[in-house]
């Protein structure tokens, strides 16, 4: 395991494979684990399953390879088990979206057939793995089955999805509002450690054929940290764990990206994961590799700025005005880099990646109540890859205060690929908060 954190902090590792570290574990089941093996263009759905429960067999020989980690064993393979069924059928259903399958919420924020479909897909698939029984999942989701009881074309659209992804044709539409309302729980510090979810984080993006993520994190109850963390980002191509090349087109790097994902070859899209104390790990969601060891390569020089800093796709989500001025006052006289603006989660996933930005910021506006939901698994996944995420004070966010962040955030949210970037975005923040008096 130590061998594990170390792999994801060492920049000159970090395109060995899972495969290649070997505990004892690993070690005894070396004779189905080949790191690296190309695989045949054309494979059958139930090869693709295969290799990638040898994958994610393999990762979860490398985090946990002490007999005291059984019971993470189970959660980890849950976890990823379920944004994996969840990712492939929202990858399907974009494709042919519709634009019956879309309704406006009360916020007029979409929501759609597939987010409603992935919701149920993760708690029934978090139900089936329970130790503690069905009745003890404790999951915060962010959708819930009001709109779906009294049936009608879209409840029988979603639970036909929920059905083939289960592939459990018994399954009744009430059955599946019931598994989509598992997701009403308060979370807060009071209860035990509880499963945070979003279904779909970036439903604008996953309308408008962008980045979006199946976003799925464990929380400590009584502490607030996040102790697991599982996105499941089809629309960013998984390149051996490397970082994407900005000569992809800077401005349009984020439709370009779906575009490839999208293509007829059928590109895999990326499954991040992190546990504490583990590391933080990508793979391509349709296992035709194993899981690569990532950790941020942070420029720790002024000299050396990153290429782009991140923020929002959609201006309604985050002041993009404001963020241009922190990162023109953190490269001080020097030319600020460009904005990078990805929908969803799959930011949190690029910062720990490294390379291709070391900052993002959030600044909602200030009505705006920031949901757990969107950034729970995102804390994990850059945490153990040596990042920071905080509100825009410094301070950890409070995950374990109920469904929303508290409502003081200094005015936003934001994270750094290692804690010296951090640092230096926080300072600019106060800088720039002053010099215009926001
Ligand atoms: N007015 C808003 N301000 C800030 N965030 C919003 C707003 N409306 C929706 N969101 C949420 O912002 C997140 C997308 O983040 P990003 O801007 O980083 O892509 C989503 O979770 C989205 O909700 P939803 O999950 O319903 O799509
Ligand atoms: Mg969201």
């Amino acid at each position: 395991m130590a061998q594990c954190t170390q792999l994801s902090r060492n920049s000159q590792e970090r395109n060995k494979t899972c495969s290649n570290v070997r505990s004892p574990v690993q070690q005894r089941r070396q004779g189905r684990i080949r790191a690296g093996r190309s695989l045949p263009r054309a494979r059958s759905m139930a090869a693709k399953m295969q290799s990638m429960n040898e994958h994610v067999a393999a990762l979860l020989d490398v985090t946990c390879a002490d007999d005291a980690d059984e019971e993470n064993r189970s959660l980890y393979r849950t976890a990823i088990d379920a944004v994996k069924r969840a990712s492939d059928m929202c990858h399907g259903v974009q494709r042919g979206l519709a634009e019956e399958d879309t309704k406006a919420k009360q916020d007029d924020s979409p929501v759609t057939i597939a987010d409603y479909a992935a919701q149920a897909v993760i708690a029934l698939t978090l139900m089936q793995n329970s130790k503690g029984g069905s009745e003890n999942v404790r999951l915060v989701a962010e959708e819930d089955a009001n709109e779906l009881r009294d049936g009608g074309r879209l409840t029988e659209a979603v639970a036909n999805l929920v059905r083939t992804a289960m592939d459990d044709g018994e399954l009744t539409n009430a059955q599946v509002c019931d598994a989509i309302d598992v997701g009403l729980y308060e979370g807060g510090d009071q209860g035990g450690n509880f499963w945070v979810l979003d279904p779909i984080d970036g439903t604008r993006g996953f309308v408008g054929r962008r980045q979006y993520a199946v976003c799925l994190g464990y929380v400590d109850a009584k502490t607030g940290d996040v102790l697991l963390g599982v996105l499941g980002c089809p629309n960013l191509p998984f390149r051996g764990g490397d970082v994407m090349r900005l000569s992809d087109g800077q401005e349009g790097l984020d439709s370009v990206l779906a575009a490839e994902a999208r293509s007829e070859q059928g590109v895999a899209g990326s499954v991040f994961f992190a546990a504490k104390g583990k590391g933080t790990y990508v793979g391509p969601l349709d296992g035709s590799a194993p899981f690569v060891a990532i950790g941020a390569k942070a420029r720790q020089s002024e000299e050396d700025a990153p290429p782009a800093f991140m923020e929002s796709y959609d201006a309604r989500h985050s002041d993009h005005s404001f963020s241009g001025v922190v990162a023109s006052t953190i490269f001080d006289g020097k030319s600020a880099p460009p904005p990078l603006r990805v929908d969803s989660q799959c930011k949190y996933g690029l910062l720990a990646m490294g390379g291709i930005a070391d900052i993002y910021m959030r600044f909602p506006p200030s009505k705006y109540r920031e949901k757990i939901w969107d950034h729970v698994a995102g804390i994990c996944v850059v945490e153990e890859a040596g990042g920071v995420v905080s509100d825009a004070k410094g301070r950890k966010l409070r995950v374990n205060e109920g469904r929303f962040l508290p409502e003081d955030l200094g005015g936003g949210i934001c994270a750094g690929s290692s804690q010296s970037w951090h640092g230096r975005l926080v300072d600019a923040i106060a800088v720039a908060a002053a010099a215009t008096q926001k």
